[in-house]
């Protein structure tokens, strides 16, 4: 896959694109439904597949103070839309100056002499350029004029629930991974560097814990989840702790991953953390014995959940 970042002048012509655009965060079912349409033109026409995708995402410059978390961060967007066949991604820079533009000039300066679209994808509810004053009317007006044929995509329902990003969102935040997983089309996934801890798993517990920092992603309800765990490429099970460690009285939030049948130290190295099932809600114990006691039978309980 090709990444084009910004505005570059000496570019290769794309062959007959066929183009999609929005913030993708999330690679969703509904954004692999645009994509999948458009890769259906690009086939038909010996044409390429593109993306156009934001960075930074729109309201983290329109609204710092919003606090927008992400359920997949710029660089795991990426790899996504790799994935799900995208040919070339566009990475527009986002700032206030890029904001201001009118829908007509956004057609004009992006989609028709940068890109040279041939084929626009939307969703049904597209609006875009300054203040979302345009919409798809607008886009197959100016696609008579500049020669691209607009194809708009009906929203996507899965287990009743209209798929977007602002749906996931809470859905992740109420611990609902299951839907979650068929919303996204894969697990709920959380990638980050193991940190030190309090140094309290394995010397008072018996369960050493993989702290993972969750940096800009949405969290997920607190609580102790089945997860799988990637390291070095392979995949464990994992019982995992998202919260405050009531028993301690610690006062900030931590991810905590005890791995199955697992027994190396791996500070710094980055792993995957993907949300199968939630299993119980965090609780305050009276003291460690019984916290362990506990601990032990949400491993049981994830063997059984997962194996
Ligand atoms: C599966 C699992 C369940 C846990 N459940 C709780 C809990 O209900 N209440 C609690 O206070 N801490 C819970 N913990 C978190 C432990 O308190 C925490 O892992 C321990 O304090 C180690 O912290 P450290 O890695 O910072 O040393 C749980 C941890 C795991 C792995
Ligand atoms: N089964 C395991 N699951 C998670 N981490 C493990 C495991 N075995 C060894 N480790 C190592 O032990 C560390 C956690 O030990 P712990 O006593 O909880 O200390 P800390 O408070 O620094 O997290 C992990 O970061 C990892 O390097």
């Amino acid at each position: 896959m090709e990444i084009v970042e910004g505005f570059v002048r000496a570019r290769r012509k794309f062959r007959n694109p066929a183009v999609t655009i929005g913030n993708f965060d999330g690679v969703h079912k509904g954004h692999q439904a645009l994509i999948e349409h458009a890769r259906n033109y690009a086939r038909e026409k010996e044409g390429e597949t593109v993306v156009i995708t934001f960075n930074p995402h729109p309201v983290k410059v329109l609204c710092p103070d919003c606090n927008l978390k992400f359920i997949t961060p710029h660089r795991t967007k990426l790899e996504l839309l790799e994935q799900y066949g995208v040919d070339v991604v566009w990475i527009i820079p986002f700032t206030r100056e890029f904001a201001s533009l009118s829908a007509r000039e956004f057609v004009e300066q992006c989609l028709v002499d940068f890109v040279g679209v041939k084929h626009l994808v939307v969703g049904y509810d597209y609006h875009f350029g300054k203040g979302r004053e345009g919409n798809i009317i607008l886009l197959e007006e100016m696609g008579k004029t500049h020669g691209f044929t607009v194809e708009v995509v009906p929203e996507v329902i899965v287990s009743g629930i209209v798929v977007s990003s602002t749906s996931i969102r809470k859905l992740i935040q109420e611990g609902q991974m299951k839907t979650v997983t068929t919303l996204l089309g894969r697990p709920y996934e959380i990638r980050g560097p193991v940190v030190h801890g309090r140094g309290r798993g394995a010397r008072m517990l018996g369960f050493p814990t993989a702290n993972v920092r969750i940096g800009d992603y949405v969290p997920p309800r607190t609580g102790v989840y089945a997860t799988r765990v990637t390291v070095d490429g392979i995949k464990y099970m994992g019982a995992t702790n998202l919260g405050y460690n009531p028993t301690f009285g610690d006062t900030d939030l931590s991810l905590e991953v005890h791995i199955l049948d697992f027994d190396r130290h791996i500070y710094n190295k980055v792993i995957k953390v993907e949300f199968i099932e939630y299993i119980r809600g965090e609780k305050k114990f009276s003291g460690i014995d019984e916290l362990a006691d506990q601990i032990s039978r949400d491993v049981e309980c994830v063997r059984q959940l997962l194996s």
